[in-house]
């Protein structure tokens, strides 16, 4: 069967104003590969700017890439919006943090509207995994989103984001408002999707507590490169520590040699840090909501669009 999330010499520079590289811009993420079948869930560490964030949103379609680098479900979401649409694949992070689609809109989590009214907006779903969700993230409908806490609040958003069964999910941080109990419960939840219904999951945090024997792989990122990519087992057989310590170690290791190479620069007279290149920040984060033309027709299709930059 073919992995639920192929990655394959994904290489990529963001992009400026004009849709191109700026020149001179060294790729942000370079050949990284990997690929993850139904059922596994990955946990993506790296130091801050490693890249996580980057390759997550290029796998959830919000950054295009040469097709053949990126499958999820044998499909490019960038280029086939069918696949997030239907819930087949599911992004939570980022600008999702900010806002949640609901009943066809963007709606900011802060109004004064019912925990009950957002999660009841989200039609077409499964009345018992709704129940199930609420239950999990111990949610009183009858919350008001302007006046709940900002866990409270994420955890309605949390529940919105999980209401249709996904095949693969990637989650860019999202438990960082969550208390002890309520990220527990969702972590053991979001194992049982893996293990009952195949669910493949990419999971990129900094924060391990509970999450020695969750993950069943582990991607390590360092400067947009693949520095390691295995399951569980064997990063347990590699180090005796505790996941967070081992990671913690792979951090340092890097941070000393980041260190190091900079001070032989210095002392060759050159700039500790590489030169910022100007031009390849996205105004919007690489978000651009709609398209001018739609792509859902597939990625064959796609020299079509005038939006091929964007999303
Ligand atoms: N829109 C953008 N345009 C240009 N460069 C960007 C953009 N967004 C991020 N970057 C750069 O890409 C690099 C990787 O950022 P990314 O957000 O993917 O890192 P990360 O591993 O998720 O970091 P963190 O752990 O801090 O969330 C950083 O050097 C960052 O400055």
């Amino acid at each position: 069967m073919a992995p639920t999330v192929e990655i394959r010499d994904l290489t990529f520079t963001y992009p400026g104003i004009d849709g191109r590289p700026p020149p001179g811009a060294p790729p942000l993420i370079e050949n990284v590969c990997f690929s993850l079948d139904a059922g596994q869930r990955c946990l993506l560490v790296g130091s801050n700017g490693a890249g996580k964030t980057t390759i997550l949103k290029i796998l959830g379609g919000k950054h295009m890439v040469d097709p053949s680098m990126v499958r999820v479900l044998g499909r490019s979401a960038f280029h086939d919006t069918a696949l997030t649409s239907s819930g087949d694949l599911c992004y939570l992070g980022g600008e999702w943090r900010r806002d949640v689609a609901f009943a066809g809109y963007q709606v900011n989590i802060q109004m004064d509207i019912s925990a009950e009214k957002m999660i009841f907006g989200v039609t077409g779903v499964d009345s018992r995994r709704r129940d199930e969700l609420i239950k999990i993230l111990d949610i009183d409908l009858g919350w008001r989103m302007h006046k709940a806490s900002d866990g409270q609040r994420r955890r309605v958003q949390i529940c919105m984001g999980l209401l249709k069964p996904f095949k693969a999910l990637l989650l860019d941080e999202i438990t960082v408002d969550l208390d002890v109990l309520a990220r527990a419960n969702l972590l053991t939840y979001l194992k049982k999707e893996c293990e009952e219904r195949g669910a493949t999951i990419i999971y990129a945090t900094h924060i391990f507590d509970g999450l020695d024997d969750w993950p069943t792989h582990i991607v390590y990122i360092a400067h947009g490169k693949l520095q390691l990519a295995l399951p569980l087992e064997k990063v347990k057989e590699m180090s005796q520590l505790s996941l967070m310590r081992t990671v913690e170690s792979w951090l340092r290791k890097e941070r000393d040699e980041d260190r190091r190479k900079r001070k032989e620069r210095k002392e060759k007279g050159l700039p500790a840090f590489d030169k910022v290149i100007e031009g390849s920040r996205v105004v919007n984060n690489g978000w651009a909501a709609g398209r001018l033309t739609s792509t859902i027709a597939g990625e064959e299709n796609f020299f079509l669009s005038s939006n091929s930059v964007l999303r």
